[in-house]
């Protein structure tokens, strides 16, 4: 019952995600619920979003990972009740094992408040 995709889960995001020639995208409004300043998305959630949507990039392309590593620069606070686009790619693969991957935030007139880079290392599926 993931916290970010899981239909089911009660609390969790609810994303959908979609490929779009390299990139893997889903959009999210955020609530109040989800503040941590006021009118401003709480930075955990935010990485959780940028997270979420790296790990569904190589989900998509079938690959089983675990985040290993992730860095998040946010250089502009992300407002609630506007619609967000989040989108990830990936920068580099290693030994078909390790995936460099990087995620974006974009508001609704273009800016990109936050950026993120992160490192997933294949897994077997058995073990999840
Ligand atoms: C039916 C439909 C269902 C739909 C369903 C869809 C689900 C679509 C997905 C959504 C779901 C996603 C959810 C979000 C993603 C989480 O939230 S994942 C949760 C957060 N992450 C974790 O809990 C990870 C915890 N850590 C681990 O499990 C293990 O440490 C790891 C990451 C798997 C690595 O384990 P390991 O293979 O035993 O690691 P280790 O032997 O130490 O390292 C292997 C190699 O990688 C290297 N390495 C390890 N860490 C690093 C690093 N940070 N940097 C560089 N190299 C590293 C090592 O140096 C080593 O290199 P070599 O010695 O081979 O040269």
């Amino acid at each position: 019952m993931c916290f970010g995709c899981s239909e089911r889960n009660p609390i969790g995001l609810k994303l959908k995600f979609t490929m779009d020639g390299d990139k893997c995208r889903t959009e999210f409004v955020a609530g109040e619920e989800h503040q941590g300043w006021n009118g401003y998305m709480h930075g955990g959630l935010i990485a959780a979003l940028m997270d979420e949507t790296m790990a569904w990039w190589l989900w998509f392309k079938d690959i089983s990972i675990m985040t290993a590593e992730m860095t998040t620069r946010y250089s502009l606070g992300v407002p609630v009740n506007i619609k967000l686009t989040v989108e990830s790619w990936c920068e580099e693969e290693k030994r078909d094992r390790l995936f460099f991957m990087a995620a974006r935030i974009i508001l609704p007139d273009g800016k990109v408040p936050v950026t993120a880079k992160a490192k997933f290392l294949r897994i077997d599926p058995e073990k999840l």
